[in-house]
């Protein structure tokens, strides 16, 4: 997920809005053999560049999850075959959507183990980034991490828990959990931090900004405190928060919300770069990346 609130975009919404898609899931058949020679060299050259990168970055969960999938350098991996051997793991399945689909969509499926993947691949000229979760994000960035257990009960906690944020109407305070872990989580391994979030691990640039760059923050997760921060959605993050194994997500999966969501109603919210005297802070970032930048597109 690379997008927050879902707008009028060019793969997801606007389909729906234009004319709801056949089916009220939003899913559509991915029609492996319909990508084109252009398509599979697009994620050629993602896959292989990302490849190369991401030894002694990637986290061990990540590494072994792709290891045990059928996704290579040649060609867009085909759903079927990823649900088959992620069934067999985890009980997880890919399905394909046009893009970007509504937050209840997204949420039905992700409790139901379903992992919502975009079907189409971003152009040549998008390398770097695009604004809607493309198959690249989705496939090589999301599902290696669905092969882990403990993800595989997170990530389905999380729908849930999102249906029910819905209903209480603290989708945004939900967000930011799913946001600063399953897209850009950090994790400590033995040999040092590691990353586990999609929105990193599908980055070429994210990936280094993350782990080398000194301008970010590192700051050990901490549930009320990250619920209560804002995100920025077209940039790299300004602090990553650090848990110290992905087992940890699995207690957070298990506490009940609710008592949180109202105790953090109508208290400060954080910005994005914002270090706390309660912080447990791992690196401290000098900012300076950000610091030209204005403070805009925040969640
Ligand atoms: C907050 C909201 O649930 C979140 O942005 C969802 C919205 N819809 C989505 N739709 C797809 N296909 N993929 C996503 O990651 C998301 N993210
Ligand atoms: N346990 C949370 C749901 C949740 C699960 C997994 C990740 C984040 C949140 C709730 O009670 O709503
Ligand atoms: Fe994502």
């Amino acid at each position: 997920m690379q997008a927050q609130a879902p707008t009028q975009t060019r793969h997801g919404l606007a389909a729906g809005e234009a004319g709801r898609p056949a089916r009220a899931d939003w899913t559509i058949p991915q029609d492996w053999a319909r990508y084109t020679a252009t398509e599979h060299a697009v994620w050629k050259t993602l896959f292989e560049r990302q490849s190369r990168l991401l030894p002694g970055r990637a986290c061990d969960a990540f590494v072994q999850g792709m290891r045990d999938l059928p996704i290579g350098p040649e060609q867009i991996p085909d759903f079927e075959r990823l649900s088959e051997i992620l069934m067999a793991r985890t009980g997880w399945q890919v399905v394909a959507v046009p893009g970007l689909v509504p937050d209840e969509v997204f949420f039905e499926h992700l409790a139901n183990r379903r992992f919502p993947a975009g079907h189409f691949i971003r152009q040549p000229h998008e390398l770097d980034y695009l604004e809607e979760p493309d198959v690249f994000h989705d496939v090589f960035g999301h599902v290696p991490m669905l092969m882990n257990p403990a993800i595989a009960d997170y990530i389905q906690a999380y729908g849930v828990g999102g249906l029910r944020a819905q209903q209480l109407g603290v989708l945004d305070k939900l967000a930011r959990v799913y946001w600063y872990t399953v897209e850009f989580g950090l994790v400590q391994q033995a040999e040092g931090l590691r990353i586990y979030g999609a929105g990193i691990a599908s980055s070429y640039t994210e990936t280094v900004f993350a782990l080398d760059d000194p301008s970010p923050n590192r700051i050990a997760f901490d549930l009320e405190r990250v619920m209560r921060t804002r995100y920025r959605i077209d940039d790299f993050q300004e602090s990553y928060f650090v848990i110290d194994d992905l087992d940890q997500l699995l207690e957070l999966a298990r506490i009940d919300f609710a008592p949180l969501y109202a105790r953090t109603q109508g208290q400060a919210e954080h910005a994005p770069g914002s270090v706390l005297a309660s912080d447990r802070v791992l690196v401290r970032g000098t900012g300076t990346y950000h610091a030209a930048k204005n403070a805009k597109n925040l969640v």
